[in-house]
């Protein structure tokens, strides 16, 4: 102990240990307590406070130091009866770490439909892609730039697209990549289906996904969204477009035909009462439009749709019109 006796002073306060997350990560407990959403830049939470650090009685007026020493026991002493008061521990927590993107638009499909090769095809970001299922297994972010046409307002027409991993009928019971991944889709405003307009039967794979959503939270087929049949490169594909735009167009209620009051409101009823609306009984899409993200054909068409859906639910959900 000789050496503490010579230098019994304050202790050092350690600096404060920063942990940075991504954008998005949610804080809880690990009894589930939540404790903040960092979902801007920049937004900091302080989840553990540092121990009080040790104090040096040594040059303290003998009052003082008295007074101290009734107050902790937590003293030690030396044999010329120097003294100091024992730093304490910090906390320690033990915390639930969410991450929930944040992003405007959200891309939802099937496995293989063309997620990821669409936001590679409209922003800088360079996703896996191959032809096999569940080639992205975590969300991959892409930027789309204003439009320039819009002069010095194209800025309000920027968006963060999040490409998610493909879904499948049961994910929601866990099947595939499971449900997980569909909290990701919480802070987006606006939903873009990825149909492979090629595949064996395109209306049955874009109920699958609808239905999936619908089962992990209703909320999500209220959203606008516009849906993108793709992969018209196929002759198989380009031949069906005009009646697959058609029929799915038209799953859905047509909102601008509606009474202001809408009978089917539920906001005010209680979970548990909701009733259980079918895929017909939700809102039809913004926009339904035929691409082929692969091969660069009719790229332009679909990111005007993406941009008027986005301009026009700009002010949150529910705020749009719906066309067609
Ligand atoms: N012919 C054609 N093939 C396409 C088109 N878009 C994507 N593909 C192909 O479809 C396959 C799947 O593409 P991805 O972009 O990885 O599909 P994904 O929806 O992201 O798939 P998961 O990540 O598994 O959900 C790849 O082989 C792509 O080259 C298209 O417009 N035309
Ligand atoms: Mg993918």
């Amino acid at each position: 102990m000789g050496v503490l006796s010579s230098q019994l002073r304050n202790g050092f306060a350690s600096p404060t240990l920063r942990i940075p997350v991504p954008l998005g990560t949610v804080v809880k407990l690990k009894r589930g307590k939540l404790l903040a959403d960092l979902a801007r830049h920049g937004d900091e939470v302080v989840v553990a406070r540092g121990g009080q650090g040790g104090i040096s009685l040594l040059e303290m007026q003998e009052h003082q130091k008295k007074k101290m020493m009734s107050l902790t026991t937590n003293i030690m002493r030396d044999d010329s009866d120097k003294a100091l008061v024992f730093g304490q521990a910090g906390e320690e927590v033990s915390l639930q770490l969410i991450l929930r993107v944040v992003a405007d638009v959200g891309l939802v499909g099937l496995p293989n439909a063309g997620k990821s090769t669409l936001l590679a095809a409209i922003t800088m970001a360079k996703p896996d892609i191959a032809d096999y299922p569940f080639t992205t297994l975590m969300p991959n972010l892409g930027r789309l730039n204003g439009d320039p046409s819009l002069g010095p307002g194209q800025f309000s027409s920027e968006a963060t697209l999040a490409d998610l991993p493909g879904l499948i009928e049961g994910a929601h019971l866990g099947k595939g990549l499971g449900r997980n991944f569909l909290r990701h889709l919480r802070r987006t405003r606006l939903l873009v289906h990825v149909v492979d307009a090629a595949a064996e039967d395109p209306v049955r794979d874009y109920r699958t996904v609808k239905d999936e959503l619908r089962m992990y939270n209703p909320d999500y087929l209220e959203r606008p969204y516009i849906v993108v049949l793709n992969k018209i490169d196929v002759p198989k594909a380009m031949e069906r477009l005009p009646n697959l735009t058609e029929e799915i167009s038209r799953i859905g209620i047509d909102k601008t035909s509606l009474p202001l009051v809408i009978d089917g409101d539920q906001t005010d009823v209680p979970e548990g009462e909701k009733k259980v609306k079918e895929i017909e009984e939700y809102p039809r899409p913004f926009a339904v439009v035929g691409v082929s993200v692969l091969k660069g054909i009719r790229i332009n068409e679909m990111l005007k749709e993406i941009r008027a859906a986005l301009l026009s639910c700009r002010d949150g959900i529910g705020s749009h019109e719906l066309s067609g």
